[in-house]
């Protein structure tokens, strides 16, 4: 069935399901549950008993849209006032929930707005290097205590010292009451904006993790909040036509018919990375229990994965509905909605999705586990890995038993794919590099789509491991990972710290593959040596 609901104000939802009575049954089974209104009462008992103590202390970012109002006049008077200092140059250190919403604001607004979400040395120094002394920064972690941003924080600060000015007139910090960054920022006279601890960081595009950097950028802020404010009603409505109840049935139900992958593609006149973020809330929060759906973000509607498509995918679009965006069959919804409305009307449609698949959709259970597997790197423990074999600068590392039979990395590409489940399977290309300067790495993603057949994900390390590294541990064990790493042009040393920027990314991209070899997944990692050198090899063998 395909069909739209007059949601009688600017959201349009189109949803498609194979079998409507299905569909309409699951709608109805919410709307006589009063999901929608419990979870707008903040019950932390919707999705079972294992996941209510977590919910209990995760449920604040229904009321943000009105609860956030008090930021915008300070962030627009931080605005004047630092630009009346010369700082008109927005630059945000944070990771996952702490930089993908205001990127995506930014970006809809068509602000500029630098973000260093990398551990990759050449990208930490080339933003260091732009705009320095006309930089407002702003470092966010809702934890405090993410390695990235407090490498970023260190090298910025002692980045302005150098250039003979106080890091206390330039940075600005966004994190939770008490936390270390907190601690630490308050003694040393930083202005610092506080967040709500019991909104997790996926679903914390509209408290001050989202507004700070993106108003300081010049977004409307106050208009992103209104947008949210007006499908409030709607959202928290018990009632059929509520439009996060039909698209949350639709991942849920779909998820239960063994669609386990949800295409994403951004159609409309300007691309926002809508996308990335969404990415974040769907693979983090429903991705576990080896259960869960996949997002795979792709550019357009025209792109492989979403045309052509495969029977397990869910496509939707969001942005601007077009009909070559409806698929005559299978599960399928076109989205279109101001941002802020946007945003709510996602975290509730996935809130409402981990109800249906069986998860607790606010906490990351594997994201820790590559965390640690970089810091017992870091910390020395194990030999070194020699590679299986070297192909002209390019080493060559795998899972056991990938490689038998390989000697050249066309071969091992090769090895890797055959790997791919042709029915559930997928492959994940994880690039830890520069993800400025290598850009135009992400349109493999294409390429690899059409040559595997299968749905295939591409992620900037470690940025994804704050994103989709949830899903890729702890969701349906069908991935085959490809990493790319590289030797970076310079190293970097993080103030004060034992290790390097390159050491670290480097910790973080062996621990990651150990912690998917541990699960049994395949992992191929090719490193290059040489940067320019091996991007040909590497292109050579994956077409
Ligand atoms: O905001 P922070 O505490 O620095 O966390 C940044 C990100 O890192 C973690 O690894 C989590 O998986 C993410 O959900 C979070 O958004």
């Amino acid at each position: 069935m395909s069909g739209g609901a007059d949601l009688g104000h600017a959201v349009e939802l189109d949803v498609t399901h194979p079998d409507r009575a299905a569909y309409d049954a699951v709608v109805a089974d919410l709307v006589a549950d009063e999901v929608a209104s419990q979870i707008a009462a903040r019950v932390p008992t919707l999705w079972g008993p294992a996941a209510e103590a977590e919910s209990a202390k995760r449920l604040a970012w229904v009321g943000l849209a009105a609860e956030s109002r008090p930021l915008v006049s300070e962030i627009e008077q931080l605005r004047q006032e630092r630009a009346a200092q010369g700082q008109d140059h927005v630059v945000l250190c944070g990771m996952g929930g702490s930089s993908l919403a205001p990127e995506v604001i930014a970006a809809a607004a068509g602000v500029e707005l630098t973000v260093l979400d990398s551990s990759d040395p050449d990208y930490v120094r080339s933003a260091l290097a732009d705009r320095l002394e006309r930089s407002i920064v702003v470092v966010s972690s809702k934890s405090g205590s993410t390695v990235e941003t407090d490498s970023q924080k260190r090298a910025y600060e002692q980045a302005f010292r150098e250039a003979g000015r106080n890091p206390v007139d330039h940075l600005v910090i966004v994190t939770d009451p008490g936390s270390p960054l907190d601690v630490a920022a308050t003694a040393d006279g930083y202005r610092v904006f506080h967040a709500d601890p019991d909104v997790g960081g996926r679903y914390s595009a509209l408290t001050a993790f989202g507004l700070v950097p993106s108003g300081l950028a010049g977004a409307d802020i106050g208009a992103l909040l209104d947008e949210a404010e007006a499908i409030r009603p709607a959202l928290e409505a018990d009632d059929a036509a509520n439009p996060g109840l039909r698209l949350g049935a639709l991942l849920g139900a779909a998820n239960r018919n063994g669609v386990d992958k949800i295409v994403i593609a951004e159609h409309g006149e300007r691309t926002t990375g809508f996308g990335d973020w969404a990415e974040q809330l769907i693979a983090e929060s429903t991705g576990k229990d080896r259960k869960g759906i996949l997002p795979v973000v792709v550019p357009a509607v025209s792109a492989p994965n979403f045309t052509p498509s495969t029977p397990d995918s869910l496509l939707v679009t969001v942005g601007t509905p077009s009909d070559e965006a409806k698929p005559a069959s299978g599960y399928a919804a076109t989205v279109r909605a101001p941002l802020g409305a946007e945003m709510l009307l996602w975290e509730y449609a996935v809130a409402i999705a981990g109800r249906l698949i069986g998860i607790d959709p606010f906490d990351q259970p594997d994201v820790e586990s590559a965390k640690k597997a970089a810091r017992e790197m870091l910390d020395g423990a194990g030999a070194p890995a020699k590679p299986a074999f070297v192909d002209r600068g390019v080493e060559v590392y795998a899972s056991d038993g990938l490689l038998e039979g390989s000697s050249t990395v066309a071969d091992a590409v090769h090895a890797l794919f055959d790997r791919i489940d042709p029915d559930r399977g997928y492959l994940a290309v994880m690039a830890y590099l520069d993800r400025k300067r290598h850009a135009h790495l992400a349109h493999l993603r294409e390429h690899l789509a059409l040559r595997t057949g299968r749905p295939t994900t591409f992620g900037w390390g470690p940025r994804f491991l704050h994103s989709t590294g949830q899903y890729h541990k702890g969701g349906a064990p069908t991935g085959v990972f490809l990493q790319i790493t590289g030797a970076p042009v310079a190293d970097l040393p993080i103030p004060d710290r034992p290790f390097t920027f390159g050491e670290f990314i480097r910790a973080q991209a062996i621990g990651d593959a150990r912690v998917l070899a541990d699960h049994g997944r395949p992992v191929l990692r090719l490193h290059l040596t040489d940067q320019r050198q091996g991007l040909d090899v590497l292109r050579e063998a994956l077409r």
